[in-house]
């Protein structure tokens, strides 16, 4: 039997529901199709576990850094309740609390692996083996996410080594943990079990958190080295589990980690090996190509939503291009020939320069918008206003001796900011200010009117405009 709805997604994580969602709120009928959890990866192995495991240190660590405060909270992590609180967070990786939701906004479920088999057709295979066969009338959206890039080095992949699933789900923290790569995946995963007591060093041949600006990685390589951790720039020669059953890895500089073991972080694959894309001429395997309303290239019913389309790998810019996708497939329901425009509601413009993220590091980095580098390199004619965050008294209230670091990138031409970064301790907060400055393309001018309240850390914003206008 075939089932027919407007519009089928494959994925429901939190990109397809938001998919699902939006076309649904629109009028148009919709099946999500799920081989594992309803909520994805980021609500059961990614973003939400691994906040669960940052965030007991990070609010240890807070009071640590506030005399008076600090004397209460002498004693160690408590790691099995840091355990329990993130197994919660995830429901012990049970979906039902979804499900409700689905059903209260009209989103029909099929539980299965999903294949395209042809123009707007799907089949899924059933955990019993069954096969249900679905028919869009106008469109299949795919939202099937991204998984852990394994690098080809030799023994690696006989080497049992984590990914970041692994770390997420952790049971037994391991005495000693190695870490392969220098992105945000690292950078997150060693702060977590530093905290948690293994033994971490970080192999990242590029440093820590390259493509950012500079003082990010520094920062939070400085505080991991404090806290123990090793962080070597080398690269990987091979890998070896060995009899004792520890992992050990071979550099390039000669030298070899032993860890009990080896988490790789090495960036992501697209989950498009077996969603059956040979059958309408595209490539399995292959990152899908889009355009701003998330419209596969060349195949006007086929859309692709959140990290299968490698525009941004994170959730919140993932479910904006959701709700921008559910609206344009409904929007082509009786207009076909629609155009997504510049920053309407059908297109995910802010993909382009204007992308908001924290990493939950010690010290947190928020940022949105371009760096000075890739500002530069962009063709931008940029001023980089740079300023210590810890001289602000809102952080000297917030943490004793408080270190931070704050940049503002502003387009000279049109004297608005393009870029800002923040380092330090809890500087997330204070990252959609920044966002709404970017994306509004407010003016200097104006946002010299948006006055912070004392003593609060957002009077950074007053620091950066009166040191840019000093060097007027
Ligand atoms: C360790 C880690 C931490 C992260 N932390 C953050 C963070 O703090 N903030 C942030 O913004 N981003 C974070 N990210 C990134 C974030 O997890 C992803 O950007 C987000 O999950 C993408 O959502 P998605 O819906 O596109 O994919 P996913 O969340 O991966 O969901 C895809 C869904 O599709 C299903 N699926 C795949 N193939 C099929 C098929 N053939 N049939 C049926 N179903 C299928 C999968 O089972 C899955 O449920 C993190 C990533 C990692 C690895
Ligand atoms: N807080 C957040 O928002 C958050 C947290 C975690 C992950 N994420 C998302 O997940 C994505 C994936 O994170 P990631 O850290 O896996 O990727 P990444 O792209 O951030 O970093 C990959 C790292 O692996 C290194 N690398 C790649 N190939 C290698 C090899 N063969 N040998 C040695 N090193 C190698 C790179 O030099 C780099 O340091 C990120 O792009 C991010 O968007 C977001």
């Amino acid at each position: 039997m075939t089932v027919q709805y407007d519009l089928i997604v494959l994925g429901a994580g939190p990109v397809g529901e938001n998919v699902a969602d939006a076309a649904t709120a629109a009028g148009l009928t919709c099946v999500v199709v799920e081989s594992e959890l309803v909520g994805g990866d980021c609500s059961f192995w990614a973003c939400v576990p691994s906040k669960a495991l940052l965030r007991p240190p990070s609010a240890r660590d807070a009071a640590r850094r506030v005399d008076g405060a600090k004397q209460a909270v002498s004693g160690p992590l408590d790691v099995a309740a840091v355990l329990a609180r993130r197994d919660s967070f995830v429901s012990d990786w049970d979906d039902s609390g979804s499900l409700p939701w689905l059903e209260s906004v009209g989103i029909d479920l099929v539980r299965g692996h999903g294949r395209i088999t042809g123009e707007r057709r799907v089949e899924v295979t059933t955990a019993d083996g069954e096969t249900v066969v679905l028919e869009a009338n106008h469109a299949v959206a795919v939202c099937t996410g991204s998984a852990a890039r394994v690098p080809n080095i030799p023994g690696l992949a006989d080497a049992q080594a984590w990914t970041s699933r692994d770390a997420t789900s952790v049971q037994n923290v391991p005495a000693s943990l190695a870490i392969l790569g220098g992105g945000v995946v690292a950078a997150e995963m060693a702060t977590a079990f530093v905290a948690l007591g293994s033994a971490v060093t970080v192999i990242a041949r590029s440093g820590l958190l390259a493509g950012l600006e500079d003082f990010a990685g520094e920062a939070v390589g400085k505080r991991l080295r404090s806290d123990g951790a090793t962080i070597l720039g080398d690269s990987p020669v091979s890998v070896n589990r060995t009899g004792s059953g520890k992992v050990s890895i071979e550099l390039d500089s000669g030298d070899t980690v032993t860890a009990a073991e080896l988490l790789v972080a090495t960036g992501r694959t697209p989950r498009t090996t077996d969603i059956g894309l040979e059958s309408i001429g595209l490539t399995p395997g292959d990152w899908l190509s889009v355009d701003d309303s998330l419209r596969v290239d060349g195949v006007d019913w086929l859309y692709a939503v959140g990290d299968v389309n490698s525009r941004v790998l994170l959730t919140h810019q993932g479910k904006y291009q959701g709700r921008a996708a559910g609206r344009a497939i409904a929007a082509r329901v009786s207009a076909p020939k629609t155009q997504a425009e510049p920053w309407g509601d059908l297109a995910a413009s802010a993909d382009h320069e204007r992308v908001p993220f924290v990493i939950f590091s010690e010290p947190q980095v928020a940022s949105v918008g371009l760096t000075a580098e890739a500002a530069a390199g962009a063709g931008y004619r940029t001023r980089v206003v740079d300023y210590d965050l810890g001289a602000v008294s809102g952080a000297g209230l917030h943490a004793d001796g408080y270190e931070g670091f704050a940049r503002m990138v502003v387009d000279e031409d049109r004297g608005v900011v393009i870029g800002v970064t923040f380092v330090g301790a809890d500087v997330a907060e204070l990252l959609h200010a920044a966002t709404i400055a970017v994306v509004g393309e407010v003016p200097l001018t104006r946002l010299w009117h948006a006055v912070p309240a004392f003593p609060t850390m957002s009077e950074i914003w007053l620091r950066l405009l009166e040191t840019y206008r000093a060097g007027e």
